[in-house]
């Protein structure tokens, strides 16, 4: 294998030429699934540096078997609303990549989810679960069911009918599901249930984010935000910065963000905002997060509701206008495409100084190169937001030995193992020859494992 000085213009040019006609490919052969476009094509261009450093991989077919699921399995989800009507929403699992472990990644339940979304979520969850160094391969599954202002009794039956065909394709040591938007602890448990009665045996490990009284992890609940707000910590270390005095935006109020804004408080921050898919909080005194966990964990109720507890808060229609706020620092936690071209400008002409994606693609291509060209310090979400999938990992490692961590060695551990993320993203960046640049550091850290196992495994 050569060294980068051996790399010539030609090596790169070949390197494009592969890179390109597989997009293009990609393109033709899956069209208008635009959100898996935008990723396989962010990954894709990454990876120019490697094909032209070691054309083996190219020699290898390794981009067109790695950008085609190993299976997408879609199913009929028939249930009955609490009016005795009968509905029927569609089910997703994507089997990605099972190069390095058996297929992990979470279920999305929204109105918007569909083979596109499922499989751009699947195919980032690849690397993601490769750089967390654990030995999990990539999957993404979910529905296009609408859990907002349904029942319990509702939701209870929709997991049961859901899991009812999604049991047949999953096992501890095959594929585990885990949550993601509108899938938390309440769906897990009803899954969890139907999939138990169902088999008839107790495998803890068949799904991860358990509630602990049956199998779940302390810190699980925390990781995702927790692991964004330690990611981003230590791009602020190697520039001499800290989260202690700044200012934080941060959009979303679910699971990601309410443990963002937790952690990134107790490292001394003020965190100024958090929103939901009908408008935005600022609260110049911080946001009060025993309101924000109440409201959201416990009441499941609009956002909009936090200015009657704190009337010195001010409640804005609308979800882009929370990147107008002026900030050191911006966690976005909410879903794909929220920081487009417009707001990425907005941020950087308001003096911002570091991106933490919480949630998955949450910035367009476009939002990336702004941030990218102005030098702000960015933390690709396949990287900072790896903590949830991280200890989803630990979990089935205390599933399979049955015992439970501390609260404090799993967060150690998670810590840890951020650390340890950032570290692998820049030295890929280095060598590679886009030092800092870690949305490609990223890209080629987590490729490089995943890629290497599938020559190793062969033309399967
Ligand atoms: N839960 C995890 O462990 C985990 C791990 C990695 C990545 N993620 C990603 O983080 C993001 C959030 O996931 P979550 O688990 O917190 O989901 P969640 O359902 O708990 O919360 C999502 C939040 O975003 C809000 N929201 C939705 N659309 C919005 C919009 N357009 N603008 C502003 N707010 C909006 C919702 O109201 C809700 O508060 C997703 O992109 C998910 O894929 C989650």
């Amino acid at each position: 294998m050569g060294t980068l000085q051996e790399v010539t213009q030609d090596d790169v040019q070949v390197a494009k030429e592969y890179v390109s006609e597989v997009y293009q490919a990609v393109k033709e052969r899956n069209p208008i699934e635009n959100e898996f476009h935008q990723t396989v094509k962010e990954i894709f261009e990454s990876l120019i540096p490697v094909f032209a450093k070691h054309p083996h991989y190219i020699d290898n077919g390794i981009l067109e078997r790695i950008v085609e699921p190993e299976r997408l399995i879609t199913f009929r989800v028939p249930w009955v609303d609490d009016q005795g009507k009968v509905k029927v929403n569609r089910g997703f699992r994507v089997q990605f990549n099972s190069a390095i472990g058996p297929y992990k990644g979470g279920l999305r339940f929204h109105p918007t989810v569909n083979a596109s979304i499922i499989k751009f979520l699947g195919f980032e969850q690849i690397f993601k679960n490769s750089l967390t160094g654990q030995p999990i391969g990539g999957g993404k599954g979910g529905s296009d069911f609408d859990p907002k202002g349904k029942s319990d009794a509702e939701i209870m039956r929709f997991a049961q009918s859901f899991m009812s065909e999604l049991y047949r394709h999953i096992g501890p040591d095959i594929d585990v599901p885990a949550g993601d938007i509108g899938v938390g602890a309440r769906e897990i448990g009803f899954l969890f249930g139907q999939y138990k009665k169902i088999r008839g045996v107790y495998e803890a490990g068949i799904l991860t984010g358990k509630g602990l009284g049956y199998g779940g992890s302390l810190a699980r609940t925390e990781a995702t935000g927790y692991g964004a707000v330690y990611f981003v910590e230590e791009m602020l270390k190697d520039k001499g910065l800290s989260f202690k005095g700044s200012t934080v935006v941060v959009s979303g109020s679910g699971n990601v963000s309410i443990y963002a804004i937790e952690k990134a408080t107790q490292l001394g921050a003020k965190v100024v905002t958090c929103s939901d898919s009908n408008g935005y909080i600022y609260d110049p005194n911080g946001i009060n997060l025993d309101t924000l966990k109440k409201l959201k964990e416990i009441e499941r109720k609009r956002i909009s509701e936090y200015v009657d507890v704190h009337p010195e808060a001010e409640y804005y229609e609308g979800t882009s206008g929370v990147w107008s706020i002026p900030c050191d620092i911006a966690l976005p936690c909410a879903t794909q495409n929220e920081i487009d071209e417009t707001a990425a400008n907005v941020l950087v002409s308001n003096g911002v100084k570091a991106i933490g994606e919480g949630a998955n693609m949450p910035s367009t291509l476009e939002a990336i190169d702004v941030f990218l060209a102005n030098d702000i310090l960015f933390g690709p979400a396949k990287a900072a937001n790896a903590g949830g999938v991280a200890v989803s990992a630990l979990e089935m490692a205390q599933n399979s030995i049955r015992l439970s961590w501390a609260f404090e060695e799993v967060d150690a551990k998670l810590h840890q193992i951020m650390e340890g993320i950032y570290r692998n993203c820049m030295k890929a960046a280095d060598d590679y020859g886009y030092p800092g640049n870690l949305v490609v550091g990223a890209n080629i850290a987590g490729f490089l494992k995943v890629a290497d196992a599938m020559i190793d495994q062969g033309i399967i």
